[in-house]
């Protein structure tokens, strides 16, 4: 650690403890400091931090800090398509597909963009077929985003008239998942999308295979035919089987939990339509603007790590929870939780060196106003802080009587009131059963609606707020090594090769897959 970073952590710890009541009561501009709003092309959202502990000395202390981490630098370097993944020598281009970057990658991108939606169209206008159904094979980042994206966006889409696909995401090698969108499409209509940065993920393959024999059965002469692949690596692609000019590449130097901006947002295109890829990419391009023209505190990704650090190193929270309050979003903390924590779960500097505090959180969450009847008890009595987001939109995503969503949101806002004020439920107000010690974190980002630019905006935030913070820790957060023992252990017991401890090996045997 250098002396700068040194020095602005004792600034941070030695800080002022203010409880949020005191630093309501201390500063009537608080929200106006703390809660900001970011718009793209029609739309925006309000990116609240008032109700979190950051004040104008932490702020001051945080922005040291991100000095002392070349927090300026590391940005540029990222948008510039420099080799920010130094240990496995690479770039991290996700910003390229949203029009920032190294020009040749943006020119890439934009080229490859173009490829997919002229298949995305032919296949909307029936060139290809019938194409009623979309299996989109793929897991983790491969799988995650395509599925937030339409689950949240499908919605809104008519998919009625036939120009648009019905999209169903199988990730798990559990062939229950595959089994269940076999059932919902007819093969004589349905297409495959292989999405693979790496083309070699068993459990991809193995139901990409599966899906290959479920068409042949199905008497579709030529499956492989009905087949697209979404791969950095469109040579295995082709080896395995798919016609080139179904082969929708992308760069090597887009992150797997960072690429549904590429052509792994092909399920997205085909199933919502050309225009809302495009729109989401948009959305996301405005906050990659705003986070590369902006400085300090007033960078609201910045900002948010500011505060992720603060409760993770000096207030010793192991989890942060994120509640959407909007069913269209249901699917955020799965994706959050890839983001983050395969990002910034690490125990080593970018240099190698052990880290020299706690890194990511655990990101969990659900949909408000379930959460409230299953686990906020905890988030409100317990004896462990968590900080939450809460994530909603003014506009309905529903057509029922308005009352739907006024519920909601009072429930939203109630919440985080509820968390902040603490206090006594017993008329006497003595009841320690009944007691709220408040004073607890939250933040809330409330959007105009839940569209394509929308959740573009709210995906790229997330990025550059995991990216933020991975600087503030000196960590590198492009890379995965933490999934590999697990892979190679798997493969060792398939061919027999591995020793196992006792408990494993009478596992196996239990289960009949002994050597
Ligand atoms: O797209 P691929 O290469 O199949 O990888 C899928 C996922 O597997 C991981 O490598 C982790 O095992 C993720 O980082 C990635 O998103």
């Amino acid at each position: 650690m250098s002396d700068a970073v040194r020095d602005a952590w004792q600034a941070i710890e030695a800080s002022p403890r203010r409880t949020l009541a005191q630093l309501f009561a201390a500063d009537a501009d608080r929200v106006g400091k703390l809660s900001a709003r970011l718009d793209w092309d029609d739309g925006g959202a309000i990116f609240d931090w008032s109700k979190t502990h950051l004040d104008d000395d932490l702020l001051a202390a945080f922005e040291e800090l991100a000095a002392a981490r070349d927090f300026a630098g590391r940005r540029s370097a990222l948008l510039s398509g420099e080799t920010v993944n130094t240990t496995e020598g690479r770039a991290a281009e996700h910003t390229a597909q949203r029009g920032i970057g190294a020009r040749d990658s943006v020119e890439e991108a934009a080229q490859l963009h173009h490829r997919m939606h002229l298949l995305v169209d032919a296949i909307h206008r029936g060139a290809l077929g019938e194409v009623r159904h979309l299996i989109h094979i793929g897991i983790g980042g491969s799988a995650l985003g395509p599925k937030l994206a339409i689950d949240a966006l499908a919605r809104d889409s008519d998919g009625g008239d036939g120009a648009l696909v019905d999209v169903h995401v199988v990730s798990n090698i559990d062939g229950l998942a595959l089994e269940q969108a076999f059932a919902a499409c007819d093969p004589a209509t349905t297409m495959i999308a292989v999405a693979s940065k790496t083309f070699t993920t068993i459990e991809t393959m193995t139901n990409a295979a599966s899906a290959i024999e479920w068409l042949r059965q199905a008497g579709v002469n030529d499956p492989y035919g009905r087949v697209v692949a979404l791969t950095a690596a469109p040579d295995k692609a082709v080896e395995w089987g798919i016609d080139e000019t179904r082969v929708l590449p992308f760069s090597e130097s887009v992150g797997g939990r960072y690429s549904l901006w590429s052509s792994i947002g092909f399920p997205i295109a085909l199933g919502v339509g050309w225009e809302a890829f495009d729109t989401m990419l948009a959305g996301a391009h405005a906050v990659d603007v705003h986070f590369r023209d902006t400085d300090g505190r007033a960078n609201l990704p910045l900002r948010a790590a500011f505060a992720d650090q603060f409760y993770t190193r000096v207030r010793g929270c192991q989890t942060r929870a994120v509640f959407a309050y909007d069913e269209r979003l249901a699917l955020l903390p799965f994706y959050l939780q890839q983001l983050e924590m395969e990002s910034n779960g690490k125990r080593v500097t970018a240099n190698g060196d052990p880290v020299d505090g706690p890194t990511a959180p655990i990101t969990w969450g659900g949909v408000g106003t379930d959460g409230q009847h299953a686990v906020f008890q905890l988030l409100h009595q317990g004896t462990i802080e968590v900080p939450v987001d809460f994530i909603a939109s003014v506009a309905p995503g529903d057509v029922l009587d308005p009352a739907h969503h006024q519920i909601l949101l009072t429930n939203c806002f109630a919440q985080g009131a509820a968390l902040m004020a603490g206090g006594n439920m017993a008329a006497d107000g003595k009841d320690p059963a009944r007691a709220f010690p408040g004073d607890r974190p939250s933040a809330t980002i409330l959007l105009d609606d839940v569209d394509a630019a929308a959740l573009g905006a709210l995906i790229a935030f997330h990025e550059h707020r995991t990216f933020a913070n991975a600087v503030l820790m000196g960590i590198n957060p492009f890379d995965q090594f933490g999934v590999e023992l697990g892979k190679k252990m798997a493969r060792d017991i398939e061919t027999g090769g591995g020793d196992f401890d006792p408990s494993t090996e009478a596992l196996l045997e239990a289960a009949g897959l002994s050597a």
